[in-house]
């Protein structure tokens, strides 16, 4: 067991914050999950299985829920797994955690009215806490299964880094450190918008030159955008960027990839989102992204063309092929 993590609390009782529990529990002598939902807790503690998300997966016998926000103080590390939506509303609703606790990012979005990435978000409200960011391909369904998976922490307290990759190392399990957080939680974000886009072109059925030429062009964007926003390059080429970037545009777990297929198979807005049930955060993060990538004043076409499909009312074929008739330009700009 890690010296400086003995126990830790998740928030959120979703599918990231159910496949976190499945992880971490063998290293910690608890874990608790902390929720809304009463009858979600209940069923966990009572059949230790999450009755709503993931559903087959039996839960470790040291991992309890609750729904008291309250419960979160006793540990020496809090995960953030809420919606990044609910980020700084549960983090207002902990104010008076220790300043000690470390508080560890899992969401991966930006803020909409202020474009706040997560770990700002906590700083702003818990400045003396020491805080991190997890991300990278970790799709909840396989890191639940124990399929091998990589993932970066991201801290710039080495120290920090070094305990939260020993507490994320398991045999099917294999973490990195790095101090660039705007890196990694930026490619988190924008990444959530490709996803959205690749399955859109998937469900349009315009091949797979058009989608590989489509996510090709999406990490020139993302890092172009990301280093704008403060990234290094070199983040985006790593497990948070273009990692997470091809998890997500061709894996079938991805929620975000899943909205785009249904767009492109002709489903509104609201019934892609409806039917699916859980949180697709590319939904949102689209205007975020969107907002900051104009204030920055960043050229994102394709950023450009899933905003116009999700909220201006263009349809998605005609807005895809909109993208091969701009202007031709050289490949490295
Ligand atoms: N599912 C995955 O494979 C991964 C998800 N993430 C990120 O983790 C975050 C959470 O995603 P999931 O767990 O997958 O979503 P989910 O849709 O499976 O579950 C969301 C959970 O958050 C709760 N929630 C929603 N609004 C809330 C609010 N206002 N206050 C408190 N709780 C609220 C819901 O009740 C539910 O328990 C997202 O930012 C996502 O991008 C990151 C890596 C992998
Ligand atoms: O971030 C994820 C995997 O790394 C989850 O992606 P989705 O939210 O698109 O399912």
């Amino acid at each position: 067991m890690p010296d400086a993590f003995p126990s830790a609390a998740i928030l959120g009782t979703g599918s990231f914050g159910t496949a976190l529990a499945v992880l971490l529990a063998p290293k910690l002598s608890e874990v608790v999950m902390i929720g809304r939902d009463a009858a979600v807790a209940e069923s966990i503690n009572t059949h230790r299985r999450n009755p709503r998300y993931l559903t087959e997966i039996v839960l470790p016998e040291n991992v309890r829920a609750s729904t008291t926000l309250a419960d979160a103080k006793g540990h020496s590390l809090v995960l953030f797994g809420v919606p990044t939506a609910a980020t700084r509303q549960c983090a207002n609703d902990l104010a008076g955690l220790p300043r000690e606790t470390v508080l560890l990012s899992c969401a991966k979005g930006i803020e909409r009215n202020t474009g706040e990435r997560m770990s700002e978000i906590l700083h702003d409200v818990f400045p003396d806490n020491p805080i991190a960011v997890v991300s990278g391909p970790n799709h909840a369904e396989e890191i639940a299964a124990n399929l091998a998976t990589c993932a970066v922490i991201g801290a710039t307290d080495k120290a920090l880094a070094c305990d939260l990759q020993e507490l994320f190392t398991a045999p099917h399990f294999r973490s990195y450190t790095s101090d660039d957080l705007a890196g990694i939680e930026l490619g988190g974000a924008i990444k959530n918008v490709y996803a959205i886009a690749a399955g859109i072109a998937a469900g349009l059925g315009l091949g797979d030159n058009a989608i590989a030429a489509l996510v090709t062009r999406a990490l020139a964007e993302m890092t172009r955008l990301g280093v704008a926003l403060g990234g290094r390059a070199e983040t985006f080429a790593g497990l948070s960027g273009v990692g997470d970037l091809i998890a997500t545009c061709f894996s079938q777990h991805s929620r975000n990839h899943r909205v785009g297929l249904a767009l492109g198979h002709g489903k509104s807005l609201e019934e892609a989102t409806t039917s699916l049930g859980m949180v697709a955060e590319g939904v949102p993060n689209t205007l975020s992204i969107h907002d900051a990538a104009s204030k920055a004043g960043v050229r994102t076409p394709i950023i450009d063309a899933v905003y116009s499909i999700l909220y201006q009312g263009k349809p998605a074929a005609h807005a895809m092929y909109e993208l091969l008739s701009r202007d031709p330009r050289p490949e490295n700009t």
